[in-house]
């Protein structure tokens, strides 16, 4: 039985949460037969593509060099990566971005904005630039260039506010680059998220739930775990903890993890999810759930606490395997299969914290 890694500071404080989240949740449950068929098939489909940080590269849009100026790219992408999903669901309606004659929605819209940017010479991944640009400047950065769009990307008021937070801080407190922050953390990850956390107000992803305070640190975790995959776990993306950081708490992978049978809502909350679903699509305003809902924050915890019992299941089966890649490769799994996905609602919360 590989020894699996003891954590402490925040990646625990993330575990600890999911587990009290998931034992104290009403509506949303982690079927033990589920997470065992999960981990079956994960484990072969992992295996038979060989997944591994590599894969991190390989994506059109992501950095294909290992350097300084990836780490860059990688934490302005990070600073931002949240709230994408459309008000409208039709597709031709969600915010897009053009590149080399491909269109990009969701996430990798950000990627190919910030890519444009660059080529257009805005130096959009130096933080004494970004932390004093305008809203008119990042609204050019971040416009769609598809005449049938309607929609701007989400949230665009707070992506201006945490962009320009988290350029003044790096500025005041790393020399303008986030890769001294990662210097600083002497090959740690563990450290390097809780730095992230202290410095960074919008990574402070924190809620009560149950009487309690929780933390689910979706985006300082997914900032490390990119360094992390782009640099292949060596040189400076080289963490002996990195074991410890849990899975990214989105609204995609419940998707996927729904799909895989280790995640299950109740009635209740799937009709509420369903509901939802059926408004955007008919072109009306979704059904919210507030940020720190009890029931966003049980999918959120219970997609943590599953992914650590499919990494259990992996691990007890000799095979190697983290919780960062079971993610990633869930995640790549649910957009490469997003016609299956759609019979499993997602659940509508804007939030800057994924
Ligand atoms: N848990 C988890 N959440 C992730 C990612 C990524 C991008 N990572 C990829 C990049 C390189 C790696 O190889 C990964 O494949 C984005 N997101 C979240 O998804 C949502 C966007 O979804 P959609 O609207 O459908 O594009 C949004 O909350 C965003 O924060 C991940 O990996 N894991």
């Amino acid at each position: 039985m590989p020894v699996v890694q003891q954590c402490s500071d925040a990646a625990e404080r993330v575990l600890t949460s999911a587990q009290f989240i998931s034992e104290h949740s009403s509506d949303v449950s982690v079927p033990e037969d589920g997470v065992r068929q999960a981990a079956r098939e994960i484990m072969a489909r992992m295996k038979s593509t060989g997944y591994s940080t590599a894969e991190w590269k390989k994506h059109t849009l992501t950095p294909s060099v290992a350097d300084d100026a990836a780490i860059e790219w990688i934490f302005v992408v990070d600073a931002l990566n949240f709230s994408f999903w459309p008000t409208r669901a039709d597709r031709a309606e969600q915010y897009t971005v053009s590149l080399d004659g491909a269109a990009y929605r969701g996430y990798w819209s950000l990627c190919a904005a910030i890519n444009r940017a660059q080529r257009e010479g805005v130096a959009i991944t130096d933080a004494h630039h970004y932390a004093a640009m305008t809203a008119e400047q990042l609204a050019h950065v971040f416009r769609t260039d598809d005449p049938d769009t309607q929609e701007p990307i989400p949230m665009l008021d707070e992506r201006v506010r945490v962009l320009r937070e988290a350029g003044q801080v790096l500025v005041e407190k790393y020399g303008g680059r986030f890769a001294n922050m990662v210097a600083q953390c002497d090959g740690s990850a563990q450290r390097l998220v809780e730095l992230v956390v202290r410095d960074f107000p919008s990574f402070r992803d924190e809620h009560e739930f149950a009487g309690r305070s929780v933390c689910l640190y979706k985006r300082a975790q997914i900032l490390v775990a990119d360094v992390w995959a782009c640099f292949e776990g060596r040189g400076k993306g080289r963490f002996a903890d990195i074991d410890c950081i849990t899975m990214f708490a989105d609204y995609r992978v419940p998707q996927a993890l729904c799909h895989f049978g280790a995640l299950e809502y109740s009635p209740r909350l799937r009709a509420h999810l369903e509901q939802s679903e059926a408004a955007v699509r008919r072109g009306d305003a979704p059904v919210l759930l507030p940020s720190g809902h009890p029931w966003e924050v049980e999918i959120r915890g219970n997609s943590i606490w599953a992914v650590e019992r499919i990494r259990q299941h992996i691990l007890a089966a000799g095979t190697s395997v983290n919780a960062i890649l079971i993610d990633f490769y869930m995640w790549d799994y649910a957009k490469e299969h997003a016609d299956h996905m759609r019979a499993i609602p997602i659940h509508h919360t804007r939030s800057v914290y994924y």
